[in-house]
């Protein structure tokens, strides 16, 4: 039996009535796992994030987090629960005139009581996981893209969470940049014994670091899940080309319309 540490049951949401983002959707995340989720922009990866971080209430279904269903109304739970995920945006959303140092530490001094001495020495050490110990005087609009993204994985990491949510870990970083994220992912996931959960649309990347991934298509719909290898192997022309990002297949190109001869009055 799997140790599921997430679930998502048949749960279906919308921002407004008008529209739903997510249609009676089901995912299952393993505990200690890296699991990818990849799918188009707009299909709800992000809002499957928010819902697991309890931001917005599912319409419908169930949302548990260890064994525990997510009620957004209950602040008291919300609270102990957001102290147990670390979250890594797009981008990383780092205080640009602050030290490396004052922004892993921002957590510890918003979230804990600890003593000045014990906070250094764990920025110390979670900057040295990230390799950047010797960067922690600098501020952050002195360093590259991709040292930035680590100083927010080490951010991420500073109180040590259960879970770890990365939303395009990936995104605006040259290749090297993105192999060292990459790496760092999953190293921070089995040193730290967290569940990383792994939005995004870098199929190769995330194959690369994951144990397992789901294709979401719009609405969240799950068009394939398994290991990166039972998905590469599959001959599912829809997961085919998710995978190898061909233009046209059965996810089309065009946008329902009427021929072009006809909209371009060509033809009587
Ligand atoms: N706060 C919001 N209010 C209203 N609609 C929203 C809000 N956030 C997202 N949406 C809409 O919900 C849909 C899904 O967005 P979401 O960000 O979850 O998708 P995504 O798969 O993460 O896409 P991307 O890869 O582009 O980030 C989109 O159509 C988006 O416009």
């Amino acid at each position: 039996m799997p140790d599921i540490f997430i679930e998502i049951d048949h749960v279906s949401f919308g921002y407004d009535a008008s529209r739903l983002i997510l249609n009676d959707v089901s995912l299952r995340f393993e505990r200690g796992k890296v699991t990818a989720i990849l799918g188009g922009s707009g299909c709800g990866k992000t809002t499957l994030l928010r819902l697991i971080g309890g931001v917005h209430a599912a319409t419908q279904g169930r949302v548990v987090f260890d064994g525990q269903t997510v009620n957004v109304q209950n602040k008291a739970q919300l609270y102990r629960l957001r102290r147990r995920l670390g979250m890594l945006f797009q981008f990383g959303a780092l205080f640009t005139d602050l030290t490396v140092f004052e922004n892993v530490a921002f957590p510890l001094r918003e979230h804990t009581e600890l003593p000045e001495a014990l906070i250094r020495d764990i920025v110390l050490m979670k900057l040295h996981a990230v390799g950047l110990r010797g960067a922690a005087p600098l501020r952050i609009n002195q360093i590259s893209g991709g040292m930035a993204r680590r100083v927010a994985l080490a951010r991420a990491v500073a109180l040590d969470p259960e879970l770890l949510m990365y939303d395009e870990p990936f995104t605006g970083l040259d290749p090297i940049a993105m192999g060292v994220t990459a790496n760092l992912i999953r190293r921070l996931n089995d040193t730290t014994g967290a569940t990383s959960l792994l939005v995004s649309h870098d199929v190769t990347e995330c194959f690369s670091i994951a144990d397992y991934a789901y294709l979401l298509t719009a609405g969240g719909r799950v068009v394939a899940h398994g290991t990166p290898a039972e998905l590469v192997a599959s001959d599912d022309p829809e997961v085919r080309q998710f995978i190898r990002g061909e233009p046209d297949g059965p996810v089309p190109f065009h946008y329902p319309a009427p021929p072009l001869a006809l909209d371009l009055g060509l033809r009587a």
